[in-house]
């Protein structure tokens, strides 16, 4: 049956790939699922046929026949779920996978949207210079944390799994501010999830939806 996702039909990042259709793109690659795309207006997220695909008025959506889900995780675990090459077969590799999907989404990335939210909302606040450095150290207390687990090794817990590909996500929403260079052995990491063919397909997929009009 058909995969179709949603995703912005202009993603404000002008296609640098942090939009979230590209971590459902990526896993999709990963296990050579192919998809089709149904791209949506602002405007249009916030109608009810969008809306009764995803109550918050957001993408992505994952639809395949009669069955319709929203949010990331669940949409990468449902997919991992179903096709193999994103979790392991064995049943306790496959639960520590499952975990550092929960912990990319629940533990690692908060303090980064925090840090988002910060600079691209509160910048003209009278209080943002003095709140800054306290959520860039609560983003850096993850980072040295996650930074002392992986070590030195290619990824979280043995092969490539979903968790990585979650985490990896989430890390490069920290690509402009400058924090991940702090810690060479995360931004190894994420380069080593960039230049994985799959993430190189969906990322190249969204910049053709995205990349600004040349001229
Ligand atoms: N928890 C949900 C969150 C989904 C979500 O945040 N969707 C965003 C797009 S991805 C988040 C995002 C947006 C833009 C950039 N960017 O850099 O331009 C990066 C990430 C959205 O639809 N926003 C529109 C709205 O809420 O009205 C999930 O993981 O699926």
């Amino acid at each position: 049956m058909t995969i179709t996702i949603t995703a912005f039909e202009r993603s404000p990042d002008g296609g640098q790939g942090l939009a979230r259709d590209t971590r459902v793109r990526w896993a999709l690659e990963e296990v050579g699922q192919p998809y089709e795309v149904r791209l949506v207006s602002f405007t249009a997220m916030k109608e009810p046929a969008h809306l009764a695909l995803h109550p918050f008025g957001q993408i992505p959506t994952f639809e395949e026949g009669d069955l319709a889900l929203f949010e990331t995780g669940a949409i990468v675990f449902h997919i991992a779920q179903r096709h193999a090459g994103l979790l392991p077969d064995d049943a306790n590799a496959r639960a520590r996978a499952i975990t550092w999907m929960f912990a990319a989404l629940s533990t690692v990335e908060p303090p980064i949207l925090e840090l988002g939210s910060a600079r691209f909302l509160e910048s003209d606040k009278s209080w943002s210079a003095q709140r800054m450095p306290l959520v860039k150290d609560r983003v850096r207390d993850r980072l040295t944390q996650l930074s002392a687990r992986l070590g030195d090794a290619d990824w979280l817990d043995g092969p490539f799994s979903a968790g990585d590909l979650m985490m990896v996500s989430v890390l490069l929403r920290l690509k402009a501010s400058g924090l991940l260079d702090e810690y060479p052995n995360l931004s190894a990491y994420v380069a080593r999830g960039e230049a994985r063919p799959a993430y190189k397909r969906a990322f190249e997929a969204q910049l053709a939806v995205n990349k600004p009009p040349a001229g």
